[in-house]
């Protein structure tokens, strides 16, 4: 349950401000490479990998596309989330999936993506963890490379599994860690049942034995302000990824706002698994207002229908946020990004230079029919 009232505004996102969102330089945050896996590319990979899904799978594109425009909570979209993975087998494969992910982002002006992966949901398939690694990592170089767009891998543990397994899967990447390939440490799957406390053991061994590495935890998406301060308390996290929740504690807003500690938001994510019904009832007015720092971002774009610039534009039509309201929510997810300080000046420089271009843009409220 979110406590924030909800706007009752909505604004026109006319060409030119698209336009400026579209220019403005953007950086991803909170997107599970897995979660960019397009029905499309799903069934192809099934066929070429001799895969036979489930026959309680949506049986092609459209029936995927209806049953995803209906998922009950996240659950119910992870159960599709894990069986949709299960087609990915080759590096080849894993490194197609995050090539067409960065493709779509360098074209919606994402300029630096930090990318999660659940290496676990693979590795419990027999898939080897540097099938998954490698291929991930060129895809990231070659974007690089093809888009000049920076990308960085954050690796997740499933909540859902024990904290024994995920101590074996930190162990096992241990090689990634220290040459930079996996640059963060993430904690994702169904929240509640499994909350912050039970990963304490891994957080302290990835910290004592890569203190480089930036932790970050899914937190307050179903589960309640408290998964929020315990994720920061317990796991000692610099970054909480959704954090919708953090509004119902006022401590926990200053303490935020105060330690520059930025809630990764996925807006048509929150629409999509029913943590709120519109846009509109996030409490990203009282974030902003209250110098919460945050970033936009897309979660899982395959399966929620929308890739960053969507959510932008969402968030836009919602909540009318001046160019100098977009350019603060830019240098805010520029500075909360794990990228290095060169990097961020470039990426500040740019903001500063659309900012500039269309500072006369001004913001419409929608005509009430
Ligand atoms: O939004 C999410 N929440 C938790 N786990 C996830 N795994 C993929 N997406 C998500
Ligand atoms: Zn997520």
């Amino acid at each position: 349950m979110i406590i924030a009232s909800p706007t009752t505004m909505s604004y026109v996102c006319c060409d030119k401000f698209t336009e400026f969102l579209k220019e403005l330089p953007k950086c991803e945050h909170h997107l599970h490479l897995e979660g960019t896996l397009e029905p499309s590319l799903l069934f192809s990979l099934a066929k070429r990998n001799n895969i036979t899904l489930p026959s309680h799978f949506p049986p092609s594109v459209e029936a995927c596309n209806e049953r995803y425009s209906n998922f009950a909570d996240l659950q119910d979209f992870l159960d599709h989330y894990y069986i949709g993975m299960s087609v990915l087998i080759t590096e080849e494969d894993f490194y197609e999936l995050a090539m067409e992910y960065f493709a779509k982002a360098a074209k919606d002006g994402c300029l630096h993506s930090e990318v999660f992966f659940d290496p676990q949901g693979h590795v419990e398939r027999g898939i080897h963890v540097d099938t998954v690694v490698n291929g991930f990592n060129r895809a990231c170089k070659d974007a690089n490379e093809k888009f000049g767009t920076t990308n960085k891998l954050i690796m997740c543990l499933l909540r859902h599994l024990p904290s024994a397994a995920g101590l074996e899967t930190i162990l096992s990447v241990s090689h990634h860690f220290e040459n930079g390939t996996i640059h963060g440490l993430g904690l994702d799957s169904s929240e509640k049942p499994f909350p912050p406390e039970l990963f304490v053991e891994c957080y302290a061994a990835v910290k004592s034995r890569h203190p480089e590495v930036g932790l970050t935890a899914h937190a307050g998406e179903e589960g309640d302000h408290t998964f929020v301060t315990n994720s920061l308390d317990l796991l000692k996290v610099t970054r909480i990824d959704h954090g919708v929740n953090s509004i119902q504690s006022e401590d926990l807003m200053a303490r935020l706002a105060e330690n520059r500690t930025m809630l990764s938001m996925c807006p048509l994510s929150n629409v999509k698994l029913q943590v709120v019904s519109d846009v509109a009832e996030l409490p990203i007015r009282s974030f902003f207002e209250k110098d919460v720092p945050f970033s936009i971002n897309s979660d899982d774009p395959a399966y929620f229908g929308g890739y960053i610039l969507d959510n932008y534009l969402a968030v836009h039509t919602r909540f009318g946020f001046t160019v100098a309201d977009w350019k603060k929510i830019a240098i805010n997810g520029i500075n909360g990004s794990w990228c290095s300080e060169s990097r961020k000046s470039q990426l500040l420089a740019k903001v500063d230079e659309v900012c500039d271009k269309y500072s006369s843009l001004s913001v419409i409220p929608a005509v009430p029919i």
